[in-house]
């Protein structure tokens, strides 16, 4: 039975960040993941976590600096991290710090760290950014491990994010490998491997038995929306994630097709029902 969460940066955003904690518990999820924390203090967040029962399962670190509306407005500016950026080092290690201290607070196990896009700079010296990215995961886990966190590295795709560094799935296991860190793990979003690559369920057949994938998202393709349309049989994709022994959560990051006003993320989660009946009743 998969474990859904709430990305609350992609669903309920009709509503304030803080309540939409409420409007995720009251629909049945018991986790909840976003990009960015760092407008809101940690306490905060972790009151509303306490107060409607949820596990915080995991968010992004800063895509620029520590300064909450400086890294609002990179991100913004289509800034997607700086892990692979040569020349930025110690940028990237203020972000991952203070993302550390907001996974202390929130007692999150798993922090998001975003490759980056490969600065028009580097574009020929791929090596540089290669070399850039292992070093500042080696460095990143080893501070994440001594919080006992998770750091996990995403493949996304470049219709939506041209120019990321990281776009597949045997390229993140393989920086796994070579970062050599037992907390690096990937996140593995099927929106985005549909679309760089396909054939999805063998994807996950190689790679989930690894024990190297730590959260899936999901949502449907070409529409990020829910996933119950678009060339995705998610009733099949899910199952599979069951007879796999998957034990992550599973984010639902998809955009409501009714929109963002009141109740539209509500309305739409009629499929979760489906993905509660037994895996052996999905075909
Ligand atoms: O865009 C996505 O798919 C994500 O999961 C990231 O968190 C991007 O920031
Ligand atoms: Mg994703």
């Amino acid at each position: 039975m998969p474990r859904f969460c709430a990305n609350l940066s992609f669903l309920y955003t009709e509503l304030p960040f803080l309540d939409r904690f409420a409007a995720a518990a009251r629909d049945g999820f018991a986790g909840v993941e976003y990009f960015f924390p760092y407008g809101h203090a940690p306490q905060d967040i972790a009151q509303r976590l306490a107060d409607n029962g949820l596990v915080q399962v995991l968010f992004n670190a800063p895509v620029a600096g520590p300064d909450s509306a400086a890294n609002q407005a990179a991100w913004d500016a289509g800034a997607r991290g700086l892990a692979c950026v040569p020349g930025r080092e110690a940028e990237f290690q203020t972000t991952v710090r203070l993302a550390l201290e907001y996974a202390q607070a929130l007692q999150c196990t798993q922090l998001h760290v975003l490759a980056g896009v490969v600065p028009s700079a580097h574009a020929a010296d791929l090596a540089a950014v290669h070399a850039t990215y292992r070093s500042n995961l080696r460095w990143a886990c080893a501070q994440a491990a001594a919080h006992g966190v998770q750091l996990l590295i995403e493949p996304i795709n470049t219709r939506d994010m041209p120019g990321y560094y990281l776009t597949r799935q045997d390229q993140a296991h393989a920086i796994l490998a070579e970062v050599g860190a037992a907390n690096l793990h990937v996140q593995m979003d099927l929106y985005h491997c549909q679309i760089m690559e396909g054939d999805v369920t063998t994807k996950l057949r190689s790679y989930v038995p690894t024990g190297r994938v730590g959260h899936v998202q999901i949502a449907s393709v070409p529409m990020r929306q829910e996933p119950d349309q678009g060339e995705l049989n998610y009733p099949f994709v899910l199952a599979e994630l069951d007879r796999l022994a998957y034990r992550g959560w599973v984010g639902c990051e998809y955009r409501p097709r009714l929109g963002a006003h009141n109740g539209a993320t509500q309305a739409g989660l009629a499929w979760m029902q489906a993905y509660r009946k037994p895996a052996s009743t999905i075909s």
